[in-house]
Formats: structure tokens, C-alpha cells, sequence
């Protein structure tokens, strides 16, 4: 569903990604793990067709995303570390609005569900964004994907700074996406959550998938050797 060839990204002399290859199919989460700098979010935004390859190529569903971005963009929902939200519309307000930019229209009560079944408080719905934690925005944010009716899901480190509880929460909602055989690409610095709810994991470092392996083949202990091992 998600494929990148040789996927490559320069900055002036500088490789921020170098010809990556990369595969995810429906109903898989691969982590993307590695130090500050190591080409996690150049990876993401080259699929979101946000900035341009130099070579190689990013496909979603096997449409290259240079080529196809709307077709590609409707595919797709993408949640960034701190979700843009407008802070005095509630969270219904909120999901209404970018659903309607989607040309996605529910009435009230679906608006209601989504925000349900993505976890967040039923007395929360109604109150302004501005009192919502973290945690309760990107519970918006999986809303939002679940109304688009996304298939990719794009995330950039969206659990950092979260509370382990509100990380878990997190967690069963990609988990519960997976079923739904949405194929996930998640940017994170958390271990413990590739391990624990990672289908795949991957490490980049200076640009390069070092390592790329199921997380079922490896025990957490082996993850954070092997992890800390390429940091040096
Ligand atoms: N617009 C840009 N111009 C020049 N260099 C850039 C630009 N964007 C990213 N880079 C560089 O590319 C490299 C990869 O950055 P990237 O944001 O992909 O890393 P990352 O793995 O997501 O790191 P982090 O964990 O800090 O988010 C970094 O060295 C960064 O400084």
C-alpha cells in the first residue's frame, strides 16, 4: 500500500534520505526509529508529497505521489506531533470543519460517535479545544482519519510528551485502525511502543534504514541493544 524505491532526498550536498526501500501493506504499523536528524520526517513528508524527491519514488496504492498527489492526499491522514487545531471551536466544531474541507458532511450524532469510538470523553465533545490535552487532540486527530476514512495513516512522533496511560490509549486506537486494514507509518522515539504495538520496525540513521525486521523477531531487550548499539 505504501512503497518507497530508492527514495531520496538532498539538501544542497547533504543527504537527508538515501535510497530507501520500503514496503507496508494494509494492516501494518512499521515504526520508523533513530536519533534527532536521521530522516524519520524528510521519509513522512515525502509521502505527503510535501517536498519533492531527488530521486527515486514514494507510492501509495501504486500511485507515485509527485503524480498523483490528490488521488494519493484522499488516501491518506496525517498527524503530526502537535496537531493543528482551532483552540475556541470545540471538538466537534473542529472535526466538523475539517471533514467539510474533505467534502466529507455528517450530521451531529455521527460527529459524536467518531469522537466516542476515538476514545475521547463524551463531556468533552462540546468544550472548546483550548482545555484538551495533548492526548484528547490527537484523540481528534484518529477521529478525523477515521471520517476520511483514511487507509494510510502518517505520524510524526504523535505520542511525545504524552502520558504512558494516554500513550496506551493511543496505542489501541492504531491498533484498532490495523484491523480496519489501515497501513500506518509512524515516526517515534518510543521503544516501548514499536516493540509494543509495531507490526515493523525500522531504524534509520544519517538517512539509511540500518535495520528492518518484524517486531515478533525480536524481544524488547534485543530492540533496545540493537537500537543503542547503532547510536554510537
Ligand atoms: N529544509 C531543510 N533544509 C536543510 N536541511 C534539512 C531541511 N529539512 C531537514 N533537513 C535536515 O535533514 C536531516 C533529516 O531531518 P529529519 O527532520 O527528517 O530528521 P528526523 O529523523 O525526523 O529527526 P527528529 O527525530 O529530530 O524529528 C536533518 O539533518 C535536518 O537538519
Amino acid at each position: 500500500m505504501l512503497e518507497a524505491t530508492n527514495l531520496t532526498k538532498n539538501y544542497g550536498d547533504f543527504t537527508a534520505l538515501n535510497g530507501l526501500d520500503l514496503s507496508i501493506k494494509s494492516g501494518d504499523i512499521f515504526c520508523l526509529l533513530g536519533a534527532n536528524g536521521a530522516g524519520k520526517s524528510t521519509t513522512i513528508n515525502l509521502f505527503l508529497n510535501f517536498i519533492e524527491p531527488d530521486a527515486g519514488q514514494a507510492t501509495i496504492n501504486a500511485m507515485d505521489v509527485t503524480k498523483h498527489p490528490k488521488e494519493t492526499r484522499q488516501l491518506l491522514s496525517y498527524i503530526p506531533e502537535n496537531l493543528m487545531l482551532y483552540s475556541n471551536l470545540t471538538g466537534l466544531e473542529n472535526l466538523d470543519f475539517f471533514c467539510g474541507l474533505g467534502k466529507k458532511h455528517y450530521d451531529k450524532e455521527q460527529l459524536e460517535e467518531l469522537l466516542k469510538q476515538s476514545g475521547l470523553q463524551p463531556d468533552f465533545i462540546h468544550r472548546r479545544v483550548s482545555s484538551y490535552s495533548k492526548g484528547m487532540r490527537q484523540k481528534v486527530g484518529i477521529a478525523l482519519a477515521r471520517a476520511r476514512g483514511a487507509r494510510v495513516l502518517l505520524l510524526d512522533e504523535p505520542t511525545s510528551g504524552l502520558d504512558p496511560k494516554a500513550s496506551n490509549e493511543f496505542s489501541e486506537l492504531l491498533l484498532d485502525m490495523k484491523e480496519k486494514g489501515v497501513a500506518t507509518l509512524m515516526a517515534t522515539h518510543d521503544l516501548f511502543r514499536a516493540k509494543d504495538t509495531g507490526t515493523h520496525i525500522g531504524i534509520m540513521k544519517q538517512g539509511i534504514l540500518i535495520e528492518d525486521f518484524k517486531s515478533e523477531d525480536v524481544s524488547f531487550h534485543d530492540l533496545e541493544k540493537l537500537y543503542l548499539k547503532h547510536m554510537h
